[in-house]
């Protein structure tokens, strides 16, 4: 039975007396293999940088987040919190250089939680659930890496991710996460494989449409697959969403992997699934009025019309490029219209969606990484996982709904989870200019529980000073 534990967590485990053990002789198996890699860093040198396309620029860390965040991470409360350090939590030195050398100081609840069992042997299915922005990449990349068996080059490892942009970002991490490991790594992405070639790697970061072909095409050979990731896993298994392609690559690979399912939200309709897909899993869970991120404060806007509303959105544009700010839409022209009549008023923004071409995607959110261009209009094809410390703005332009058009919290929980991470602090603004719209955020209130703010849409001064007071550490 699941337990409740003093946080609020609820883990089922097996507690397996041997685990650390366990986690030990797995460390050993990748001793002793990137002692050379290493010293290339130590000397200065770049570690191999993988395969195209390139991984994404990761944000540097800002220094002035530093002193919340130890706070944050000494408060049992806290989603950062941990009552171990990485070195307690049975890694191989190599990963640890890693870790340190992204400057992590501890491990997250979700880190802290979560690596012991996925270390654990024999290897056990894993559904792991915690907020937007608290680790979850580095806990499955970590288990990746220790699992590897770094003397053959089949690939061993899948994290299949909803978006080419998150597949990107999740390579990034891995291959930061390993450079003191001689890990070879590579995409299986739309454009990415070229025609008649073979993929030679441990670890491919796949969209799920994209590892099918491949695999069926001989290009990718699936039989000796030990870790298969799920991120953004109720996303994944949604039969209106990625759900087909998803059942697809798992029959695909024939090699029975251990199978890793992560993301902030669970439905309970997806959880069924979930169990079915990754049977006799561990569990980590979150409970339904955890799920909001204590970082992000939550307005809106009423406005009178939608022409009103895109006059709104350009009254804000000072204040959206402060820092930096996602704006979603619910389609890809509406993306489109609005860049559009922004850049017309002399406004810099990009939009980004998914009937662009791969190479504009890549470059566009690629200059939003890098901070080159500072307002982002786009769908839900970004609502998840991404990345961005310094986004301290999202605005839902068009309320999020599912495609039979019911108010869907768990977008909106990504879409404003992409402020607010890893204990920053952050903004979301609602735009509400309708009864339907009303319904929507007054649905997606009550469900998570958490108040949304009325801002006054005539005075921008009183925006101004919440933005102040809020965004202040
Ligand atoms: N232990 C740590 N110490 C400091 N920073 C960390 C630590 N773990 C992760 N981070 C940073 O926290 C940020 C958020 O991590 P990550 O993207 O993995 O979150 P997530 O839980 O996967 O979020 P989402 O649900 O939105 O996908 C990243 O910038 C990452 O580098």
């Amino acid at each position: 039975m699941p337990q409740d534990d003093e946080q609020g967590w609820i883990t089922e485990s097996n507690n397996n007396p041997e685990q650390q053990d366990n986690v030990t002789s797995l460390a050993d198996r990748i001793g002793g293999l990137s002692t050379e890699k290493a010293e290339q860093a130590d000397q200065g040198e770049k570690a191999e940088q993988g395969d195209q396309p390139q991984q994404p620029q990761q944000p540097k860390q800002e220094l002035e987040v530093s002193v919340t965040l130890a706070d944050q991470q000494a408060d049992p409360n806290s989603p950062l919190y941990s009552a171990s350090t990485f070195e307690e939590l049975g890694l191989h030195e190599n990963l640890l250089k890693g870790i340190y050398a992204m400057k992590f100081q501890k491990p997250s609840k979700i880190q802290e939680r979560a690596l012991p069992l996925l270390l654990q042997n024999p290897p056990r299915n894993m559904i792991a659930q915690s907020q937007s922005g608290t680790g979850k990449t580095a806990a499955f990349a970590l288990a990746i890496l220790s699992r590897i068996n770094y003397d053959s080059s089949n690939p061993q490892a899948v994290v299949l991710s909803p978006s080419r942009e998150l597949a990107r970002q999740t390579m990034s991490v891995i291959q930061q996460m390993g450079q003191f490991t001689n890990v070879k790594t590579a995409f299986a992405i739309k454009d990415a494989i070229p025609k008649g070639s073979k993929v030679d790697a441990q670890v491919i970061v796949a969209t799920p449409g994209a590892l099918v072909d491949a695999v069926r095409k001989g290009q990718i050979n699936a039989k000796e697959v030990k870790v298969f990731v799920l991120d953004e896993a109720d996303n994944m298994l949604d039969q209106h969403s990625m759900g087909d392609q998803s059942i697809k690559a798992k029959n695909l690979i024939t090699s029975k992997p251990q199978i890793l399912l992560f993301s902030a939200t669970f439905p309970d309709i997806v959880r069924n699934f979930a169990a079915k897909f990754a049977p006799a899993a561990n569990e980590i869970r979150l409970k339904q009025e955890e799920l909001s991120v204590e970082g992000i404060k939550q307005f809106y806007m009423d406005c009178d019309n939608l022409e009103h509303k895109f006059k709104v959105l350009v009254e804000l544009y000072e204040l959206m490029t402060v820092g930096q700010s996602i704006i979603f839409v619910h389609r890809r022209d509406t993306a489109d219209e609005i860049a559009h009549r922004m850049t017309a008023e002399g406004h810099t923004v990009v939009s980004l969606h998914g009937k662009q071409e791969s190479s504009e995607r890549d470059l566009t959110i690629d200059s939003f990484r890098d901070g080159k261009t500072k307002v982002l209009i786009t769908t839900n094809v970004i609502a998840r996982g991404i990345d961005i410390s310094q986004v301290n703005m999202v605005i839902n332009y068009d309320m999020p709904k599912t495609a039979s058009g019911k108010p869907d919290s768990e977008t909106y929980l990504h879409r404003i989870g992409r402020t607010g991470r890893f204990g920053r602090k952050g903004l979301a603004v609602n735009f509400i200019h309708d009864k339907e719209s009303w319904k929507v955020m007054n649905s997606i209130e009550e469900t998570l529980k958490k108040e949304i703010i009325k801002v006054d849409t005539s005075d921008f001064d009183a925006m101004e000073a919440i933005m102040k007071k809020e965004l202040k550490d």
